[in-house]
């Protein structure tokens, strides 16, 4: 049908559907949070936060939802989907003070006969019987025609017959899921350009899942066909493959089909942030826009392109969504992305320097370890031998760990030329570390900063005596700084990660003037 620019409304579903992912349940207030930031955020157009009838928590949690939409004005976007069972799910949802059903119904022949026990005109019955209710009740009645996809393919005189019972009652969307996520785009642009084509009247949603990796064309593909509002979530959360990214589709739709949609893109990366925290589901490095590596150029044609006005930009800008290029440092780097890095860190260095430090950057990629930017300046001044960037030095530590048993940790430092002698215990030989060494850093007027993220591993087919390497994430002022460390034992990895970015914050502040 029509590729016309129009307004496509986006109804996410990462606090219901998201939540049928294995291994997801948030707490009431994480819910909430959520809710909040796709609604005021990310200008999200509705959102479906539970299943009715789940339990007494889930109720506390829509309840918490509704209470906070309608003072803010975002009353009638909240959804919740309920069950043909005439007054239970529409008294769960008025309690949890909603205003909106989406009911799920049968959309196949298959799921009528054989999960319900009905032929299609006791279930038309039971349908109108609960849509009655809940308009009775003001409630705003969506209706979901659950394996709809299937239902089409095998008996699509099934579908139409019940659409033809329950057009005229007084519901708002129907919602047509691929519930499998068993179409390709060509069927799903077919089968819902006829579903538009019998039914022009009628608000239809599309409801993705990605089971062959292709919820974003097939959106893009119900789109074509006329319909005028997608389901996604967060990070692709759903049950088995997961639905649609709202991601991937606010800015396909966007970019490829010129859609207008209410989406603040510069929300997306923490929006996505706050649901891998809440659901515990890390996203990909490379999951289009949100990873945290698809910003990044590893080749070093490819920065040395972007030195050349931009050779290798697409639409795909990172400022777009507040985020940043980066060129990462390895044995695939070039001058151009040792530059890129230098520029990042304000450094400079002459032609010949910037050889040698080069040379090192690819030798230590060829060994196969990670370079952060964050390393930069010590293999510059490891490379040019300069002797003035060591602010702390670890003489010698011992830690003892024991099964139900406090790590406890002493260890004698020498910070700026003032020898240290600490102690420390804590819960695990990291804790312990870190209770001793702020000790230490007191006497120096500096806090280590908050460890937002924790990586230990080891080269790919290596060994338990092997080299790990830990690379932590910290928060410096709300910047993120990533330090790594290497050792055979992966505490004292982690000690010489974190001594890294002592060392940087020390060698900052004499660089400032302050007194250390
Ligand atoms: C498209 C989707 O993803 S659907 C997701 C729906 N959401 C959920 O399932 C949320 C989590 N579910 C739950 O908490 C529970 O399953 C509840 C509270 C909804 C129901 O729990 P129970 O009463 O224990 O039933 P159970 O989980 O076994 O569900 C099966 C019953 O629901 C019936 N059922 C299936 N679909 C529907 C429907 N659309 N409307 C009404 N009843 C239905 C089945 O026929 C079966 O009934 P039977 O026991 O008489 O044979």
């Amino acid at each position: 049908m029509s590729t016309q620019s129009r307004h496509i409304q986006l109804m996410d579903t990462t606090l219901r559907d998201g939540e049928q992912t294995q291994g997801v349940s948030y707490a009431p207030d994480e819910k909430l949070s959520i809710a909040k930031a796709l609604l005021q955020a990310l200008q999200v157009d509705r959102i479906e936060v539970a299943s009715a009838r789940v339990s007494e928590g889930e109720k506390h949690a829509v309840k918490q939802i509704n209470d906070w939409a309608r003072k803010e004005g975002f009353d009638g976007r909240v959804e919740v989907l309920g069950f043909v069972d005439h007054t239970l799910s529409v008294d769960w949802i008025l309690e949890a003070g909603g205003s909106v059903i989406n009911l799920l119904t049968k959309g196949s022949e298959k799921h009528c006969r054989d999960q319900l026990g009905k032929t299609l005109q006791q279930h038309v019955d039971d349908i109108l019987k609960t849509v009655d209710y809940a308009l009775s009740k003001g409630l705003t009645v969506n209706v979901y025609l659950e394996d709809w996809s299937n239902g089409y393919r095998d008996n699509r005189n099934y579908v139409f017959a019940l659409m033809d019972s329950l057009q005229r009652n007084g519901i708002n969307h129907f919602m047509l899921p691929d519930t499998l996520g068993v179409m390709s785009p060509e069927e799903v642009f077919e089968n819902l350009s006829d579903m538009c084509n019998r039914y022009p009247e009628l608000q239809f949603d599309f409801h993705p899942h990605n089971d062959y990796g292709l919820a974003t064309a097939n959106a893009m593909a119900a789109v074509r066909a006329g319909i005028n509002s997608i389901h996604c979530t967060i990070n692709c959360l759903g049950e088995r493959a997961g639905n649609a990214s709202l991601a991937q589709v606010s800015v396909v739709l966007r970019d490829k089909m010129d859609m207008e949609l209410s989406i603040n893109e510069s929300h997306l990366m923490p929006t996505s942030h706050l649901v891998e925290n809440f659901s515990g589901k890390r996203v990909a490095a490379n999951a289009p826009i949100i990873g945290t590596d698809v910003f990044t150029q590893t080749a070093g044609i490819h920065a040395d392109g972007d030195q050349k006005g931009g050779l290798y930009k697409s639409k795909l800008v990172p400022e777009r969504f507040s985020r940043i290029h980066s060129y990462a440092l390895g044995k695939m780097s070039g001058k151009a992305s040792l530059k890129k890095n230098l520029e990042l860190l304000e450094l400079d260095l002459s032609e010949e320097n910037q050889k040698k430090v080069l040379a090192r950057i690819v030798k230590l990629g060829d060994s196969k370890q990670t370079i952060t930017t964050e390393d930069l300046p010590f293999i510059i001044a490891d490379v040019l031998e300069s002797k003035n960037y060591q602010h702390i030095k670890l003489i010698n530590c011992s830690i003892t760990s024991g099964f139900e048993l406090e790590s406890t940790v002493s260890l004698r430092v020498d910070v700026n030329g003032k020898r240290h002698v600490a102690s420390g215990c804590g819960n695990g030989g990291f804790d312990a570390f870190i209770d001793a060494i702020n000790k230490v850093m007191k006497l120096h007027d500096y806090t280590l900063p908050e460890l937002l993220d924790y990586e230990v591993r080891i080269p790919k087919g290596g060994h338990t005596s092997a080299l790990t390497e830990c690379v932590i994430t910290w928060d410096c002022d709300n910047h993120k700084r990533k330090t790594r460390g290497v050792h055979s034992n992966q505490v004292f990895a982690a000690i010489l990660a974190a001594l890294r970015i002592i060392n940087i914050q020390l060698h900052e502040k004499k660089q400032n003037g302050e007194p250390s």
